[in-house]
């Protein structure tokens, strides 16, 4: 069908609303505006689906909801009775439409005779990956578009272990959206009718307990919080969203005394009012939180996203600054902290593993080796982290002590199987209150860890490429790279041209092929001769390609000349 025949298949539809029908009216004479709503649906990638918000077959709304919903429903229909019996849990963030859209999702299952587990409210992601878990539930949805601007809604998948859809299944139920006609299809049921059958229940305070006495266990020295607690203060901001109140309760049932939490960005609001964007990761984001800090002489300071599943951290420098420390820092310090926790306290488990992705700093690498664990790279996504761990403690060869993307996500104990800001808060605050113990703000601690370790220095750059025609420039881009490897960068040296879509290493030296462990994602690697590490992949969540630099070196300002050298060359690539 057309974009032409979409846009009059909705326009006629009885399943439209007045005030749909009208948006839709308002862009009859804009052909390019309605070639990006109806040109094709939204994909449904491995994290379900993402989109921003409006009328249409490429937009996320309450039809493509109801579509999505029904073709994961017919998935798990096919799983057979004892499957279906266990039911999925479903849970929302605070965006616009986030409410309705779980409800709509919930009503869909119950009409197909799948029980649903709702939350009466909206709830962190990690909070839906324990329900999952915790409830033995088949499957799990959850409406949120995580750090996205606020025009953005997302409808992220979970299957039974917690973590999100395995590609089999994300493509079974792919396939069936394209199967299946967007309205006529749908089978749903009255949301108060079903509750009142007992094909809805409600989750609330009862789960909560329960997530929260689980994320309580994963603390390993509070005595050190509790030694601390009178004088150590910090300022936290869920950015509007799902963590205002369990991150605060988990800070307290880990004895912190000083949880000074911005005020108006507690406010729950999916327009975001406070910020550009809801991302830990744009520090702009910080300044109401830093102000409080500086009031009230804190030296520390956590945000969480929207669904409370990434956490940003700021930090006081000697100079009486705030500086971000990024993912991948964070990351290192935790790992570094947790070691020596565990090993303090007796906690540390026979053959201790720690885990990141292939676009995560090598510093963490380092530092799990030097202290004797293994550390195993999975592509990005904590559904490969979790199957990892999964496989790794299931064959006996190691126990996962962390988890951890440099996008600001980290994964701790065996409660969830997805990146948990809860739990990394609580950990982080213990970390930042056994530094401030030792006389250290945790920017002392990460020039401690660079003397100790070595200087490493990353960036990410993000080549934006928005709509139809960003699309056709991401593929170009990816496919001029695999056209013309490039033999030397930045006029230093290409080493290794690595393909993660089929595994396959160059020697650029003696051409000799050979491959990689990893294989099946659409990702580029260039190990360079300066011991630098250059990425490519185009996002999975936003319109763009993006470039990660890991370098490395014997002091800061040779890394950062590498970063910036690199940095370059990743601005040529946009064309
Ligand atoms: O780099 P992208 O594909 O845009 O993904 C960036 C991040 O997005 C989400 O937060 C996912 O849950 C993460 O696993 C991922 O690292």
């Amino acid at each position: 069908m057309s974009y032409r025949e979409n846009y009059e298949k909705w326009l006629n539809s009885p399943a439209l609303s007045a005030d749909e029908k009208a948006e839709l009216e308002a862009i009859k004479n804009d052909e390019k505006e309605i070639e990006s709503r109806f040109f094709d649906q939204l994909s449904f990638g491995t994290a379900g689906l993402r989109g921003t918000m409006g009328v249409g077959l490429y937009r996320m709304n309450i039809h493509v909801i109801r579509h999505a919903t029904q073709a994961f429903a017919q998935v798990i229909l096919e799983e057979g009775p004892e499957a279906v019996k266990r039911g999925v849990a479903v849970c929302f963030d605070c965006r616009n439409n986030s409410d309705l859209f779980a409800k709509e999702a919930a009503c869909v299952m119950a009409g197909n005779d799948i029980p649903v587990r709702l939350f009466e409210s909206l709830r962190p992601t990690p909070e839906l990956s324990f329900a999952v878990r915790e409830y033995g539930c088949i499957a799990g949805i959850n409406v949120t578009a995580s750090h996205n601007p606020k025009e953005y809604n997302g409808y992220k998948v979970y299957w039974e272990d917690g973590a999100q859809l395995p590609p089999k299944h994300a493509d079974e139920v792919a396939k069936k959206m394209k199967e299946l006609d967007v309205f006529d299809c749908v089978k749903t049921m009255d949301y108060d009718k079903a509750v009142a059958e007992g094909k809805i229940v409600i989750m609330g305070a009862e789960t909560d307990e329960k997530f929260l006495a689980n994320v309580m266990e994963q603390v390993n020295d509070k005595a050190v919080v509790e030694k601390m607690a009178d004088t150590f203060k910090m300022v936290y901001t869920p950015f509007h969203g799902t963590g205002y109140k369990l991150i605060p309760e988990a800070l307290k049932r880990l004895g912190m005394k000083h949880v000074i939490c911005v005020p108006e960005q507690m406010v729950i609001d999916g327009d975001f009012p406070t910020v550009v964007s809801p991302n830990p990761e744009n520090p702009e984001g910080f300044y109401l939180a830093v102000d409080l800090a500086k009031k009230n002489n804190a030296d520390f300071i956590l945000g969480s996203d929207p669904d409370a599943d990434r956490v940003g951290i700021m930090v006081r420098t000697k100079d009486d600054d705030f500086v971000v420390i990024s993912g991948n820092q964070t990351g290192v310090l935790l790992l570094d902290y947790l070691i020596g926790a565990k090993q303090r306290t007796g906690k540390m488990p026979e053959k201790p593993v720690a885990l990141k992705t292939i676009v995560t700093t090598e510093m963490a690498r380092k530092v799990a080796e030097v202290n004797g664990l293994q550390c195993y790279d999975t592509f990005t996504g904590f559904k490969f982290l979790a199957q990892k761990k999964d496989q790794l403690e299931s064959s006996g060869e190691g126990n996962v002590i962390m988890s951890y993307e440099e996008s600001y996500g980290y994964m701790l104990g065996d409660y969830v199987r997805d990146k948990d800001a809860v739990s990394a808060s609580v950990e982080l605050t213990e970390m930042a209150a056994w530094y401030a113990s030792q006389g250290m703000t945790l920017y002392d601690a990460l020039q401690a860890l660079f003397e100790k370790y070595g200087y490493y220095g990353e960036k990410t750059m993000n080549l934006v490429m928005p709509g139809l025609d960003g699309l056709k420039k991401m593929a170009d881009l990816m496919a001029n790279l695999r056209e013309k490897p490039p033999v030397e960068i930045a006029g230093v040296a290409v080493k290794e041209q690595k393909d993660y879509k089929d595994g396959s290493v160059v020697n650029v030296a003696d051409g000799c092929k050979s491959t990689m462990e990893l294989s099946g994602s659409n990702v580029l690697r260039y190990e360079m001769a300066d011991g630098t590490s250059l990425i490519v992949r185009p996002s999975g969540t936003e319109p763009k390609v993006k470039v990660y630099i890991l370098a490395n070196g014997v002091t800061k300002a040779e890394c950062d000349e590498k970063v910036a050298k690199y940095a370059a060359w990743a601005e040529t690539l946009k064309g």
